[in-house]
């Protein structure tokens, strides 16, 4: 098994992290535009190995595709973060040539792989590696609501004052500060309705903080987070890899699942070999899917841009 992680910067780095601890694959390779950063992160990372306790083989690339040749799963995480008062879709001039030219890039040496995109804005990023790569639309699979969901449990488990291992919670939709969707009616802790404990009013806040979640860490640190997304998209890359049928919301080609056609959005889909091998219909209420449909009709303006580009 061989990964490739595109963008060796704060997500990049730490998802390859992740997947070297976790022994994901055998040989791991990092590439970044930056001379040198690649090399100096991987030889960084490599000095943990006999600390840490593993045993993948991680290698560092300045723009060097050949090193990626043969990879099974590609992550790309190359492009620009947003600063503080700034929305992830205001990224979309500079990402998108970015997350382009590194998507045919990396198809002329693995050509079969399976794309996981993480740059922003994720979902026309996804939409756009989706359409231009010419790859089986389950092999193009966008990360966000892996992380998002994350995040829910996080503010649920501040406010149940519980573990958040002990909850279940899903947000779908797009991924971005006021299009996706935290599904509160189907929360649960240990299988009871997170809803019966909880006052309107703090699941209110409790969606509202989970929605604006990448925005408050950004205003924080002066950049966007990378703990949370480089720790979800390494779980998303071990559901793939080890097979493990996890079942989560991730940014995936809709065919008329949801009520939505021609775009990419986040759903619950079973992650398997395969990339993402089923879309599951959560049932969705009227409010619910009027919802999704406002979300979906955000990133259909936001995919429409990319003809400008
Ligand atoms: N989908 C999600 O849930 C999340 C998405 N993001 C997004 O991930 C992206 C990366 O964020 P950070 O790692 O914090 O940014 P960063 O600035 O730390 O790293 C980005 C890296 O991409 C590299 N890069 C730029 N153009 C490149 C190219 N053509 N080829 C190869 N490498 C290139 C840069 O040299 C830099 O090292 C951003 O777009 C950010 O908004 C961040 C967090 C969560
Ligand atoms: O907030 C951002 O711009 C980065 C991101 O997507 C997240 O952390 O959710």
């Amino acid at each position: 098994m061989k990964i490739t992680v595109v963008g060796a910067g704060a997500v990049g780095a730490t998802t390859a992290d992740n997947i070297a601890r976790k022994e994901l694959c055998e040989e791991l390779v990092l590439l970044d535009i930056k001379e040198g950063l690649a090399e100096g992160k991987t030889t960084d990372m490599m000095q943990t190995a006999q600390l840490l306790g593993f045993d993948t083989k991680v290698v560092g690339s300045t723009n060097d595709y050949a090193k990626t040749k043969g990879s099974d799963v590609v992550v790309i995480t190359s492009g620009l973060p947003r600063k503080p008062g700034m929305t992830r879709e205001e990224l979309i001039g500079t990402n998108a040539n970015i997350v382009r030219g590194v998507t045919q890039n990396i198809l002329q040496h693995s050509p079969d792989a399976i794309i996981v995109v993480v740059s922003n804005p994720m979902d026309t990023m996804t939409y756009l590696t989706m359409t231009t790569s010419g790859l089986p639309q389950n092999k193009v699979i966008g990360m966000g609501g892996i992380l998002d969901s994350s995040r829910f449990k996080y503010y649920l488990s501040q406010a149940l004052g519980c573990s958040p291992s002990d909850l279940n919670a899903t947000v779908i939709g797009g991924h971005g500060d006021t299009t996706m969707i935290p599904l509160i009616r189907y929360a649960t802790w240990n299988s009871v309705p997170v809803t019966e404990y909880l006052s309107e009013e703090q699941q209110k806040k409790i969606v509202a903080d989970t929605m604006v979640g990448g925005a408050t860490l950004t205003k924080l640190i002066g950049t966007s987070a990378w703990y949370a997304p480089g720790a979800a998209s390494a779980a998303l890359v071990e559901s793939i890899v080890r097979d493990e049928k996890r079942l989560f919301p991730c940014c995936v080609a809709l065919n008329g699942e949801y009520g939505q056609k021609d775009i990419c959005l986040g759903v619950p889909v079973v992650i398997g070999k395969g990339g993402w091998e089923k879309v599951v219909d959560y049932k969705l209420n009227e409010e619910e899917q009027g919802l999704f449909n406002k979300s979906a009709d955000a990133v259909r303006n936001m995919n429409d841009v990319l003809k400008t580009l």
